[in-house]
């Protein structure tokens, strides 16, 4: 005796599509595809590619510890006709599963599971990744303020092409590694599957890069909230809120987007900043990203970046919170080899060693690096490029010189000035004093006539 079952595309109001229909598709067309007459491909709007399945009417077999099933894809098309006679036909798809009636419970029990579970990892798997924006607020579209809205991510970086230092890199690689397996870690111990990370460092030092980078070794969706575009506690809360998992969420230069301090500002100018701010404010944030752990149950991670870690309030950076303070700096010699082998594929070159040495006494950001290093015309080789590079060190290191130079030259001067004044001020004292001694003598003697 045989049981079948039905699972269908769209909710019997037919707004909502069904997620277990599509993970069934995935898990089939992965598992089942090669067995199946007919495929059709389907150009799915958030997947990265064609996605071939099972044609309509098609059958497949599938086996599960021992037991057989059988799939069947179908369709019910109904005709309607409108008022002014024309006809309309609307197509309903669903699964029909057919198995023998004594495996009843393992099918519902354990291989239904099993056939979702795997569906919705080849899902993910195939997903097109996507970058998120929040819409600003706006008089003439209300609807939209407090929305995300998306585009696909396509970022380029990968952990391979961020220059910093390779035993950090490694740290970091391992801790997300540690974090994306820790599904049944986090369960165990009770806390919210989330990982809060502070990226601070000098502008160009690669914190922006580093965001993408960690979104493309994770396979996440990044979500780029722009926080002086939001109106106020609740529209960031909702916001929060209305993340997926496997997710980073991303507040960058934290420190300008809010007022940190938490202190009313008088000056003028000062006021005029914090118009520009949104009304969000520091509670408002500590306490939404709170109410956003305490509610999700998926993988994200929350990722804020400064370029002045110590203006940021502690309780917003504090462990548990920010889980993981990582610090972005200036271009070493580790990691100038890293941007040589991106931007003209070389592993090492005759001026390596003073580059070293330079790099060692000047601060560089990456990103100034990464720009001399971009050759300019299909001319400039890559021998030319560092050639430039060297140069433009040495300019640097001239400049520095001369700064230097400067300032001594400036301090000299000062303090030749106070010798100066100094001296005058002395002989002024001097000079008074003489007069007061001179006055006096002219007093006594005029007492002394006095007397007489
Ligand atoms: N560590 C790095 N590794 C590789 N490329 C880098 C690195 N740092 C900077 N770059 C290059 O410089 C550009 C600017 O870097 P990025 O925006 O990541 O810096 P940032 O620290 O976020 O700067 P800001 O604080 O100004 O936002 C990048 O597009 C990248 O090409």
């Amino acid at each position: 005796m045989f049981e079948t079952g039905a699972i269908w595309e769209y909710t019997e109001e037919g707004l909502k599509r069904s997620d277990n229909y599509d993970a069934i598709r995935n898990y089939l067309s992965t598992n089942s595809a090669a067995r199946a007459q007919r495929l059709k491909a389907n150009e799915s709007k958030n997947s990265k590619s064609l996605v071939l399945s099972m044609d309509d009417h098609e059958e497949v077999e599938d086996e599960f510890n021992g037991v057989k099933v059988k799939w069947y894809s179908n369709v019910k098309v109904t005709q309607t006709q409108s008022n002014y006679g024309r006809t309309s036909s609307d197509e309903r798809r669903f699964f029909t599963l057919t198995f023998h009636r004594r495996h009843r419970g393992m099918i519902i029990e354990t291989y239904l599971n099993h056939v979702i579970d795997e569906g919705k990892a080849i899902g993910l798997r195939n997903r097109e990744r996507k970058l998120y924006t929040n819409n600003s607020s706006s008089e003439w579209y209300p609807w939209r303020s407090g929305k995300w809205s998306n585009v696909p991510f396509h970022h380029p970086a990968t952990f391979e092409t961020l220059a910093m230092d390779p035993e950090k890199k490694e740290r970091i690689k391992k801790d997300l590694i540690k974090f994306s397996k820790g599904k049944d870690y986090y369960k165990k111990v009770g806390k919210p599957w989330k990982r809060g990370y502070l990226l601070f460092g000098p502008p160009g030092t690669g914190k922006s890069t580093m965001i993408s980078a960690i979104a493309n070794f994770l396979d996440y969706d990044v979500y780029d909230l722009e926080l002086t575009t939001v109106k106020d506690n609740s529209e960031l809360k909702k916001l929060l809120l209305d993340t997926k998992g496997k997710s980073i969420i991303v507040i960058e230069d934290i420190d300008c987007s809010l007022d940190l301090t938490g202190q009313r500002k008088t000056e003028k100018k000062e006021k005029k900043e914090a118009e520009k701010l949104s009304k969000v404010t520091l509670s408002g944030l500590l306490n939404s990203i709170d109410g956003l752990w305490s509610a999700c149950s998926d993988e994200k991670i929350i990722i804020f970046t400064t370029n002045f870690v110590d203006k940021l309030d502690p309780a917003l950076i504090r462990r548990g919170r920010m889980d993981n303070h990582i610090e972005m700096s200036y271009c070493k010699f580790e990691a100038f080899k890293v941007l040589a082998k991106n931007y003209l594929e070389i592993e090492s070159h005759e001026l390596y060693g003073e580059i070293e040495r330079l790099l060692e006494e000047t601060e560089v950001s990456p990103a100034d690096v990464a720009e001399t290093l971009m050759p300019k015309s299909d001319e400039e080789d890559a021998d030319a490029c560092i050639k430039q590079k060297e140069k433009a060190k040495k300019l640097a290191e001239e400049e520095e010189k001369s700064k230097a130079e400067k300032e001594e030259k400036r301090k000299k001067k000062k303090a030749e000035e106070e010798e100066k004044k100094k001296k005058t001020e002395e002989e002024e004292k001097k000079k008074k004093e003489k007069k007061v001694e001179g006055s006096e003598e002219n007093g006594s003697v005029s007492v002394e006539n006095g007397i007489k």
